[in-house]
C-alpha cells in the first residue's frame, strides 16, 4: 500500500517472505486487495469458521507491513474484547516480518474498538465544533430509563388513565426509531403495534428526553452514533474525519445498523480504503435494529462497484458437523452465503439427544463434560451454548453441587451489580455534576436522603459558580447528618484533587461502610470492587475509563464461588448471542426446542423466526469435532405454589425437520437399560393415585 504518511520515528518496514503462505486464495485476496493503488471498496463474506478474522488481521498486519500509518487505521470490531484480540493477532502476524519492530508499530494502532467507543472518542474531539461539552458523560440503558422514567413523569404520562408504555418499552421504542432512521409511526406499526394509540404522547416524550439529556450534558448509547452521523452530515467534518484515516476495516458487518452505514459512507463516500467483512448467515442482532441489509447492499452503494471476496472452506468444524449447519441454514429464506466445506473428516455425527427434563440435561451435560476431560479435552475446550441467560440455571446448580468450576457469559454484567454501579455513578457525578441520574443515585446511599433532598441539594450545586463548593454550602437535612460531612469531603476531593487511578479507591473506602449497611454478601461484592481497581489501572483517565466500561462493560461478576483463575480449567458457559466468533472443541446446545429455539418471544414475525434460526446456526457452527444438541421433553412450569408439578411438554425445535435427523445421531439418555444417572430407571407405568385417595373415603 503506498500510503506517504508514515512518520519518520516508524521503524522502516522490511518485506519478509511466506507469512502469508498460511492463507488460501480467497484469504489471500482479500488480504492483498488494493496493493500498489489507493485500496477501492471491498466486501469480504466470510461463512462461519472460514477465517473471517484471520483474514482481517492479516490484512491489517500486511497494510502495517507494507508501510501504511497504524496510527491512520480505523478498524472497527463488535466488542472491545474483540478489538484487544484483534491487536494481539496483528502484532503476532506483522511479527514474523518485522520482527521486534512490531510491538511497536501496532501500539500505534490506537483506534481500534468498537462504534460506540470511537464514536465517544470523536465526538470529544470535535465537541467544540459542534456544540457539544466535551466533559460529557455517557448513560448505560439503565441510566437512560431512569431518565426516560423521570421525563414520562414530568410530563404526567405515567397517570394516564390507560396504561401508557413502561419506561423500557420507550426506550426501546426511541432506540429502535433511531437506529433504524426511520418515523416513529412505521416502527410502532412493525415492532410495538400494542402502542400505536400513543403516537403523539411518546413524540412529546422524546423531545423532552432529548432536551433533558443536553440540559445535563449526557449522552447516551445511541447518541453516540446519532451525533456522530449527524456531524458526518456537515460536509466539511466529515471529509476531515474521512481524512484522518487511510482505511476503515469493519468486522461483523452483518450486525451493524443504518446509522453504523450512515457513517462509514459518509467517511468514504468513493469507498476507498473501506474494507467489510461479515456473514449473513450470522446476523442475530436485529433487536438492536441491526440490518441484514447493510451487507446484502454494500456493493452497489459507490461508483466503483465494490469487489466482493467470498470465503467458503470452513477450518472450524468436521464434515459432519457442517452438514448439519447448512442443512439448517439451506431452508433460510434470503441468503448471500453459499454452503461451506471443509477438509475435515468424522464419522462422530452431531447428536440430538432427547431427555427427560432440564434436570436430566443437566447430568446429562456434566457427565458428558467429565467424560472428554478424562479423555484429554480440557474443561476450557467445552461449551454449553442457550438462548436466554435464565436457561442454564439447572446446569449451574448441578455444577456447582459436583464442584466443576465454570465462568458464564451473557447474563448479569458486571455493570449491571447495584454495587459497581453505585460506585460509578459517584465517579460520573464527579465527571459531570449536571448527571442527574448519577447524582440521584449517588446521594440517596446516604441515609436521611431522598429524593426531594437530593433534588435540592442539585439546585444548590447549580446555582453556585463551583458545584463542589456549591454543595458544601448545602444544608443537609438533620436526619443525614452523620454521614453528609464525609461524602462532602469526597465529592470536592474527586472534583479538585482528582488523580487515577486512585479515585476509585478513595470512592471505595467511602463506598464500604454504605456497602455493608445495604447487602448482606457485602464480602464478595466488595471482591468485585476491587477487581474494578485493577480494571481501573489499565486506564489512562477516569473519563476513558468510564467512557469504555460503559459502552463495553466486562462480563462477569464474581458470585459466592468467586470466579476461576484465569490459569485454572473451567466449562463455559454462554449465551449463544455473546458465543458470536469463539469456537471450542465440543459444544453442547441447551433446550433445542420450540418455545427456547424459537424462542417463544419471537414466534410472531417470519423476520423473527429467520433470526432464531441463524441463531441455531451460529450455535452449531461454534463446533470443532463434536455437537451435541439436546431436547428435553418437558419443562417445570415456573410461577406455581412450593413443590408444585406442573410441566409442559416440547417439541424438537422446528429447524429440525424429519428430512434433516439422518444428519444426527438421535438417542435416549440415559439408555433405557441404565436408569437416571445412576438411580434405577423410572417404571413406564401411570397409575391415578389421585382417584385412589379420593376413593378412600367414599
Ligand atoms: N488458511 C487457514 N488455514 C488453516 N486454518 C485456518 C485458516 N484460516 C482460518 N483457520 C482456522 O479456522 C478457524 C476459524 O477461523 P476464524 O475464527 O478466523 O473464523 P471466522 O470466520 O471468524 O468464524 P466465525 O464467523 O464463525 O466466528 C480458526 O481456528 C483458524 O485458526
Amino acid at each position: 500500500m503506498n500510503i506517504a504518511l508514515r512518520d519518520s520515528t516508524l521503524p522502516t518496514p522490511v518485506e519478509g517472505e511466506g507469512y502469508l503462505s498460511s492463507l488460501n486464495a480467497e484469504q489471500r485476496a482479500a488480504v492483498e486487495h488494493g496493493e500498489g493503488a489507493v485500496a477501492g471498496p471491498l466486501l469480504v463474506i466470510a461463512g462461519a469458521g472460514s477465517g473471517k478474522t484471520n483474514t482481517l488481521a492479516h490484512r491489517v498486519a500486511h497494510l502495517i507491513v507494507k508501510g501504511a500509518d497504524p496510527r491512520r487505521i480505523l478498524l472497527m470490531t463488535f466488542s472491545r474484547r474483540a478489538a484487544s484480540e484483534m491487536r494481539s493477532r496483528v502484532e503476532r502476524i506483522a511479527a514474523r516480518v518485522l520482527g521486534d519492530k512490531a510491538a511497536a508499530l501496532t501500539e500505534g494502532l490506537t483506534w481500534a474498538g468498537t462504534f460506540h467507543a470511537v464514536g465517544a472518542r470523536l465526538l470529544r474531539d470535535y465537541a467544540l465544533e459542534i456544540g457539544l461539552d466535551p466533559a460529557f458523560t455517557i448513560h448505560d440503558r439503565e441510566d437512560s430509563a431512569d431518565l426516560m422514567n423521570l421525563v414520562r413523569h414530568e410530563l404526567g404520562l405515567s397517570k394516564t388513565e390507560s396504561r401508557f408504555p413502561a419506561k423500557g418499552t420507550c426506550l426501546a421504542i426511541y432506540s429502535r426509531v433511531v437506529n433504524a432512521q426511520d418515523e416513529l409511526e412505521p416502527i410502532l406499526a412493525k415492532s410495538f403495534p400494542w402502542c400505536m394509540g400513543w403516537a403523539e404522547e411518546l413524540k412529546q416524550l422524546f423531545a423532552a428526553y432529548v432536551d433533558a439529556k443536553q440540559a445535563q450534558n449526557v449522552l447516551d448509547y445511541d447518541d453516540l452514533l446519532l451525533w456522530w452521523a449527524q456531524m458526518c452530515g456537515e460536509a466539511a467534518i466529515a471529509e476531515h474525519l474521512g481524512g484522518r484515516f487511510d482505511h476503515i476495516l469493519v468486522d461483523e458487518y452483518q450486525d451493524t445498523n443504518r446509522l453504523q452505514a450512515s457513517i462509514l459512507l459518509a467517511l468514504k463516500p468513493d469507498g476507498a480504503g473501506l474494507t467489510v467483512v461479515g456473514d449473513d448467515a450470522q446476523s442475530i442482532y436485529s433487536f438492536r435494529a441491526a440490518e441484514v441489509r447493510n451487507i446484502l447492499d454494500f456493493p452497489g452503494h459507490f461508483a466503483e462497484l465494490a469487489r466482493v471476496v467470498t470465503l467458503d472452506r470452513n477450518y472450524r468444524s468436521t464434515d459432519v458437523i457442517l452438514a448439519a449447519a447448512n442443512a439448517v441454514i439451506g431452508e433460510a429464506s434470503e441468503r448471500f452465503t453459499k454452503n461451506l466445506w471443509t477438509e475435515r473428516s468424522s464419522r462422530d455425527l452431531p447428536r440430538l439427544v432427547t431427555v427427560r427434563d432440564e434436570a436430566e440435561q443437566a447430568n446429562y451435560v456434566a457427565d458428558q463434560v467429565l467424560e472428554a476431560r478424562e479423555e484429554g479435552v480440557a474443561l476450557k475446550a467445552q461449551a454449553v451454548l442457550f438462548r436466554a441467560a435464565h436457561h442454564s440455571g439447572p446446569l449451574e446448580i448441578e455444577l456447582t453441587r459436583r464442584n466443576m468450576p465454570f465462568v458464564k457469559f451473557g447474563g448479569l454484567k458486571f455493570l449491571d451489580a447495584a454495587h459497581v454501579k453505585d460506585v460509578l455513578a459517584v465517579l460520573r457525578f464527579a465527571e459531570n455534576p449536571k448527571d442527574r441520574v448519577a447524582a440521584f443515585r449517588v446521594m440517596q446511599l446516604i441515609p436521611g436522603i431522598g429524593p426531594s433532598a437530593a433534588g435540592h441539594a442539585l439546585e444548590a450545586m447549580e446555582r453556585a459558580l463551583d458545584p463542589a463548593l456549591g454543595l458544601q454550602f448545602f444544608k443537609a437535612p438533620a436526619r443525614a447528618e452523620a454521614d453528609w460531612p464525609g461524602f462532602v469531603e469526597l465529592y470536592s476531593g474527586l472534583r479538585t484533587k482528582s488523580s487515577w487511578p486512585a479515585d476509585l479507591e478513595r470512592v471505595r473506602l467511602w463506598y464500604e461502610p454504605h456497602l455493608e449497611r445495604i447487602h448482606e454478601d457485602a464480602g464478595t461484592r466488595r471482591a468485585d470492587l476491587l477487581q474494578l481497581e485493577q480494571i481501573a489501572a489499565g486506564y489512562s483517565s477516569r473519563e476513558r475509563f468510564l467512557t469504555d466500561l460503559t459502552l463495553d462493560p466486562p462480563d462477569a461478576t464474581s458470585d459466592e464461588a468467586g470466579p476461576p483463575h484465569l490459569d485454572e480449567d473451567y466449562l463455559i458457559l454462554s449465551t449463544i448471542h455473546s458465543a458470536k466468533g469463539q469456537e471450542w472443541t465440543k459444544v453442547f446446545v441447551l433446550n433445542a426446542v420450540d418455545g427456547c429455539i424459537p424462542s417463544d418471544l419471537a414466534v410472531g414475525e417470519r423476520d423473527e423466526i429467520e433470526e432464531e434460526r441463524r441463531l441455531l446456526y451460529v450455535a452449531m457452527t461454534r463446533a470443532k469435532d463434536s455437537l451435541h444438541l439436546i431436547t428435553p421433553q418437558r419443562f417445570f412450569v415456573h410461577g406455581q405454589a412450593a413443590r408444585g408439578d406442573r410441566h409442559v411438554y416440547a417439541s424438537r425445535t422446528r429447524f429440525i425437520t424429519e428430512p434433516m435427523l439422518e444428519r444426527f445421531a438421535q438417542t435416549a439418555w440415559p439408555p433405557p437399560s441404565q436408569g437416571a444417572s445412576g438411580r434405577s430407571p423410572q417404571p413406564n407405568i401411570r397409575v391415578d393415585l389421585k382417584a385412589k385417595m379420593r376413593g378412600m373415603w367414599r
